[in-house]
């Protein structure tokens, strides 16, 4: 089999066009990376170089008590500066979290040729897709991560062409994340000053998408990347991850130093991680931070991790808030359809945080 990878064209059509995924690469035994694998030195990530996000969770249940205002604060400040955070009693059971790692891993582990009916242009259904790393046909190096994502619009179109072995825990799960989103996105645009009309914020929060991650062991984690530098484009995501840990997210530096700053999201167990996405910052105009994240590889077990990214309608016209404008002074934003955003986005590889250079506005 190793054989198979000695040329990078069929390496290519191995893991990406038949469908093998990274996972293909491991089950054949290969002692080393691939070449196609190995990451600029800029782009490897150096575990030395970081350190723990160390803010306790914060405990959605105290929004019904006396505490209050005080977790609105949390929620506020922690959107505003590192525009990460993590929650528990967040409504979803920890039992529903437990199978939906178990469905990804059983879903990830079966057989190739099962998972490649789900691959782009033979897939059933477009709301459902199985592919590798984030564009490979634009990327030099490859992301070491297998991925199946499912949109959904209803609950009959999810049953009947999501895959067996996760659509019922899937489904489950971004029900229950669709209220902590709502009641997040609520805080956030009351903390602004805003009162936005509820068929506003159900076009702001009108798509939801979820992904099952699967980053198998890797023998050189230390050339490679889980996911490369990027921001996530919607409003909100809301994120599970296991035990094993690599989510690291950059500290926004006011100036141009060279020193960048990562910090790693611990795993918690039972906890939700939560993001803030570039809508969110381009509606915000800019006071809450869409932050730069990536995800290290490990050689010891395979990672999973379950994002439901909630965005815009792509139809949808995204732009600072005028209250914020006016109050700010200037738009540091244009308005944009979301469509033509999310176009922009998926059609380069990633890169930081250069989503949002398609809306800003620069400054003369
Ligand atoms: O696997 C993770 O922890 C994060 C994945 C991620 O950033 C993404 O899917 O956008
Ligand atoms: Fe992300």
């Amino acid at each position: 089999m190793s054989s198979t990878f000695n040329s990078s064209n069929s390496l290519y059509d191995f893991v990406v066009k038949d469908g093998n995924g990274v996972k293909g690469i491991v089950d054949s035994g290969l002692k080393e990376v691939p070449e196609r694998y190995i990451q600029p030195p800029h782009l490897q990530i150096n575990k030395l170089d970081s350190s723990t996000h160390i803010l306790p969770p914060i405990d959605l249940s105290k929004l019904n008590g006396p505490e209050h205002d005080q977790v609105v604060d949390q929620i506020v400040s922690a959107s505003e500066t590192l525009g990460f955070f993590q929650v528990v009693n967040h409504g979803v059971s920890i039992e529903l979290l437990e199978s939906l790692k178990d469905a990804a891993h059983t879903f990830f582990n079966l057989p190739p040729e099962n998972k490649a009916i789900y691959l782009s242009g033979v897939s059933p259904s477009p709301t459902v897709r199985y592919g590798t790393s984030f564009a490979p046909e634009k990327e030099k190096s490859l992301e070491w991560k297998d991925y199946i994502s499912m949109i959904y619009n209803n609950d009959e179109q999810a049953l009947q062409y999501w895959p067996d072995q996760c659509k019922e825990v899937a489904l489950e799960y971004v029900k229950l994340s669709s209220k902590i989103v709502r009641d997040l996105v609520e805080i956030l645009i009351g903390e602004l000053g805003v009162k936005l009309e509820e068929s506003k914020i159900d076009g702001l929060l009108g798509r939801r998408v979820v992904n099952m991650n699967y980053y198998p062991a890797c023998p050189n984690p230390e050339l490679t990347v889980g996911v490369g530098r990027h921001s996530d484009i919607g409003a909100i995501t809301v994120l599970l991850q296991d035990g094993i840990g690599g989510l690291y997210v950059k500290v926004e530096q006011d100036n141009d130093s060279e020193n960048e700053e990562w910090l790693e999201i611990p795993p918690i167990h039972g906890a939700l991680v939560i993001n803030i996405g570039d809508a969110l910052q381009i509606l915000s105009n800019g006071k809450y931070k869409s932050a730069e994240h990536r995800v290290r590889t490990t050689n010891t077990q395979s990672r999973v991790s379950v994002p439901i990214f909630t965005l815009p309608q792509p139809t949808e016209r995204i732009e600072p808030l005028p209250e914020v404008v006016k109050k700010d002074g200037l738009a540091r934003y244009r308005e944009i359809v979301f469509q033509d955003y999310m176009k922009n986005f998926f059609g380069n590889v990633h890169g930081g945080k250069k989503s949002l250079d398609f809306a800003r506005i620069n400054a003369a």
